[in-house]
């Protein structure tokens, strides 16, 4: 039997709201050693967001250089903004054998999937559509317009999780953000 191979790439997706961000969050505090990619956007820092930290915040100029300078390993454009991997970082990880994580939507997920056929494809799916529309809206974060918007983009992503090799549900943070680090092989 050939040997197992490795999955060391792993790309979380899921529609806006469904708790991506939350469930990275506890799982980086469990387990601090954990690296996810920060990408860069233009879209503008939430109350709270760090550059740097959270994302690496560019004006539009900065972004058309990072295409421009091949330094993107993937880019979208999600729901009126850019967001993109910053190469270099990323590489420089799996070169080393280090699990690496990355938060990116269906877009991306399918550009890596081309360019690194190697990496495992996760989707986070709601317990239900209300409970998404609920989290999206309870987090108070964007205005009715955004919130639209994204929930527009919401249904295109929940239709593509096929695509995916993993479904992982979020009812429960914890047993998702374990469910997760079992699939890096982190633990
Ligand atoms: N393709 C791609 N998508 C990204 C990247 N960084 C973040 N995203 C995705 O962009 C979408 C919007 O992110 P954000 O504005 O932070 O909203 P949130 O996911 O609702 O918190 C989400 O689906 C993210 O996963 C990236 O580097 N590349
Ligand atoms: N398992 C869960 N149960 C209930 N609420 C959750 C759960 N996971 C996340 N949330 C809440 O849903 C909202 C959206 O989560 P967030 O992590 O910002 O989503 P995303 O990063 O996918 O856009 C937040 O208010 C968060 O506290």
């Amino acid at each position: 039997m050939a040997a197992e191979v490795r999955p060391r790439l792993t790309v979380l997706s899921g529609p806006s709201g469904v708790g991506k961000s939350t469930v990275v969050a506890h799982m980086r505090k469990v387990h601090p050693e954990v690296w996810l990619s920060v990408s860069a956007t233009t879209r503008k820092p939430r109350p709270g967001e760090r550059h740097g930290v959270h994302y690496f915040f560019v004006n539009d100029d900065e972004f058309d250089k990072l295409i421009a300078n091949g330094e993107l390993l993937e880019w979208a454009e999600f729901a009126g903004n850019r967001y993109g991997t910053p190469r270099g970082a990323v590489l420089e990880r799996l070169d080393n054998g280090e699990p690496v994580l990355l938060e990116i939507d269906l877009q991306g997920a399918r550009l890596v999937r081309e360019s690194m056929p190697e990496a495992q494809l996760v989707f986070l799916a709601p317990p239900s559509w209300d409970e998404l529309v609920r989290r999206l809206t309870g987090r108070g974060t964007e205005s009715p317009e955004v919130i639209q918007r994204r929930l527009e983009s919401a249904k295109v992503e929940l239709a593509a999780e096929s695509e995916f090799d993993t479904t992982l549900v979020n009812t429960s943070v914890e047993d998702v953000a374990r469910e997760l680090l079992a699939l890096m092989e982190v633990v």
